[in-house]
């Protein structure tokens, strides 16, 4: 909903004074009238918890409080000049500016012979001139968590938010959901941007990986849990790395076709998630909280990474990557695709070993919770680690893109660059670096030496300079053995037929599938789910129609179908069986021996308030 209300034309200047009313701290008190409305008198109050309206009219008299909560921004406005050309460019995403023909207070464009003006605030409700300028003043500080004092307000952050956008994510409507349902509403909460869209797989680990990522308040990608994936493991490729994890939040708008970690954080949140979680996942980008979030430090044979959602062997990880044909379709393409294998079932023969979570506590509220010790980080890095890839910018223009060198006519950024709006949301060339040819290696704590090559991604894009690129992963040195030597006898291990082994440690896969419905963003446990072959047809298709509800795993667990916490496990599929899929975070990784270990706090990301 957005708000107009109208200042009285000969009201004095006052001062934000604080004072207390009714068990309420009033920090302004003031008659608004209504635009079109003179006998309509709004009785406003600002308060610390929000903005009570009071309207008296021929009608009568009626009360609404909007709480701050629900606000999230506020811009002044003046009535608009006559005869003023030009089209309404980005102020026509703004629900009401347009017909009403106004525009931002000091911009220039404003009539001078009308003394009004108008107070917008914009506020979303999930769940359930002078004087304007005061008002906006005081909002903007109180939804800062500021008292507000002066009657100018200047933000705490002033550092841009760094959107990086993938056009191929979901049924490719990223860009579109963007600029028509976020962007709009950034500049309602004059949070400034700098939008990039990705021109191909691994360009948003690039550029995490090679850019100055501290200039900025905060990263969000817009598109699914690859792109999220991308961006974290760019930052366990700096060097920097624990800066970067640590300082830098990460937030997701979801526009996949999966959604996992934009579903689990609406779901731990108690956040509402359909019909609009675009608009949720907006208004929590511009409250700007975070959270930690656990890492999992994957191991294959030939890469380390880390995931933040799951890996996967067998069905599940099959229904993802096997559907990739029917992406037009969105999310439905998961179910179509369960139905498909759930006919044709495979089994794959190997060995499944685990580290149970055995640190569990029961809470005051009988619930049980995993103690977590395990995997906390202790502030170490990967030793022995080298690095071929220090600069972190072009040595020219210092990652501005400004210069010769990385002016490469790349025309899909998008800059809100002052907190004044809509007249900056405008397109603007960009380019960045990206080093080519740098080698690095990769070092388990047992010394023995890995290397990872990217590959050209299936989904290929225009390929380009990091088809053969190799880089170090750096992050959190291994306290488990490394996938060559084998797994300690304190360890679990089971051997056979597997329908699928999928270990998560977020709530959700994709916005319908409940996995792992105790994962919570930070306990240090994994889920790990194990299929046994010789489980029946039935007891699959139970498994596979309870995934959305959460009520897939049977109680009591039987002989074939179990969830366990776990700390650790390594997967490893005996050589010449079905061909197969492993996946991890729903991407595809080579097919054979793979571990996983959960690494505490690790990461930032970003989430709702606590309601
Ligand atoms: N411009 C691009 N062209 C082709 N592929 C891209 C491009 N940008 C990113 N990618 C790759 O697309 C893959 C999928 O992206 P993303 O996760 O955003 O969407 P999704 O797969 O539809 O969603 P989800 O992962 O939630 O199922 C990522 O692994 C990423 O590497």
């Amino acid at each position: 909903m957005s708000i107009k209300l109208q200042q009285e034309h000969n009201s004095s200047p006052g001062h934000i004074q604080l004072s207390d009313k009714g068990g309420e701290r009033v920090f302004l008190a003031e008659t608004f009238y209504i635009s079109n409305k003179k006998n309509t008198v709004f009785q406003v109050r600002l308060t610390d918890k929000g903005l009570c309206l009071r309207k008296e009219s021929g009608s009568g008299v009626k009360e609404q409080t909007i709480l701050l909560v629900d606000i999230i921004g506020c811009r002044c406005l003046r009535s608009k000049r006559r005869g003023h050309g030009g089209s309404a460019c980005a102020c026509s995403a703004l629900p009401g500016p347009a017909q009403l023909k106004v525009v931002e207070a000091n911009s220039g464009e404003q009539d001078e012979s009308d003394a009004s003006a108008y107070l917008y605030i914009y506020a979303y409700i999930l769940k359930r001139s002078r004087q304007a300028q005061k008002w906006r003043t005081a909002i903007k500080a109180l939804i800062n968590d500021e008292i507000p004092k002066t009657p100018t307000y200047t933000p705490t952050d002033a550092r841009k938010l760094l959107v990086l956008l993938n056009p191929k994510s979901g049924s490719g409507k990223a860009r579109e959901v963007f600029q028509q349902r976020v962007a709009p509403i950034f500049v309602e909460a004059e949070l400034p941007f700098e939008l990039h869209v990705t021109k191909r797989a691994n360009y948003a680990r690039e550029f995490v990986r090679t850019r100055d990522i501290f200039s900025y308040r905060g990263i969000v990608v817009v598109g699914g849990d690859g792109i999220y994936f991308e961006v974290i493991n760019g930052m366990l490729e700096r060097t920097d790395w624990e800066r970067a994890l640590d300082e830098v939040n990460v937030g997701v708008i979801p526009c996949g076709s999966g959604n996992g970690l934009a579903r689990s954080i609406a779901h731990i949140y108690g956040e509402p998630y359909e019909p609009k979680p675009v608009l949720g996942a907006t208004l929590t980008v511009i409250r700007g909280r975070s959270t930690t979030m656990d890492l999992v430090r994957v191991e294959t044979k030939s890469q380390i990474m880390y995931s933040f959602l799951s890996i996967g062997w067998g069905l599940i990880s099959d229904i993802d990557i096997e559907s990739e044909r029917l992406r037009a379709i969105g999310g439905q393409r998961f179910t179509l695709w369960s139905v498909h294998r759930l006919i044709s079932l495979r089994t794959y023969q190997g060995r499944v070993s685990y580290l149970p979570a055995t640190q569990m506590v029961v809470t005051n509220g009988g619930e049980k919770q995993f103690d977590g010790s395990f995997g906390r980080v202790s502030g170490s890095m990967m030793r022995h680690s080298l690095s071929y890839n220090t600069a972190l910018d072009c040595p020219d223009c210092h990652g501005d893109g400004d210069c010769e060198t990385c002016d490469t006519g790349f025309g899909d950024v998008l800059s809100l660059e002052t907190s004044t709006g809509v007249d900056s949301f405008r397109p603007r060339l960009d380019s960045w670096y990206s080093a080519t040819s740098r080698k690095s290696a990769y070092y388990s704590t047992a010394e023995s030496i890995y290397r990872s090559v990217h590959e050209k991604s299936s989904q290929g894009g225009s390929g380009g300079d990091n088809e053969t690129e190799s880089h170090q992963m750096f992050g959190p040195a291994s306290k488990i053995p490394a996938l060559t030597t084998p797994v300690p006898d304190t360890w679990t291990t089971i051997e056979g037929d597997f329908v699928m082994v999928h270990a998560a440690y977020q709530t959700h896969l994709s916005t319908d599938c409940h996995f792992a419905t105790s994962a919570k963003l930070n306990d240090g446990i994994i889920w790990l789910c194990i299929i046994r072959g010789g489980v029946s047809r039935s007891q699959l298709l139970t498994f596979l129609l309870g995934l959305s509800s959460g009520t897939h795993i049977p109680t009591p667990q039987n002989e074939f179908i179990k969830m366990i916490p776990v700390q650790a496990f390594r997967i490893e599929p005996t050589s010449g069986g079905p061909p197969g899929c492993v996946t991890v975070d729903g991407e595809r990784v080579e097919y054979g021996p793979i571990q996983g270990e959960i690494f505490r706090d690790v990461a930032n990301v970003m989430v709702p308030a606590q309601s």
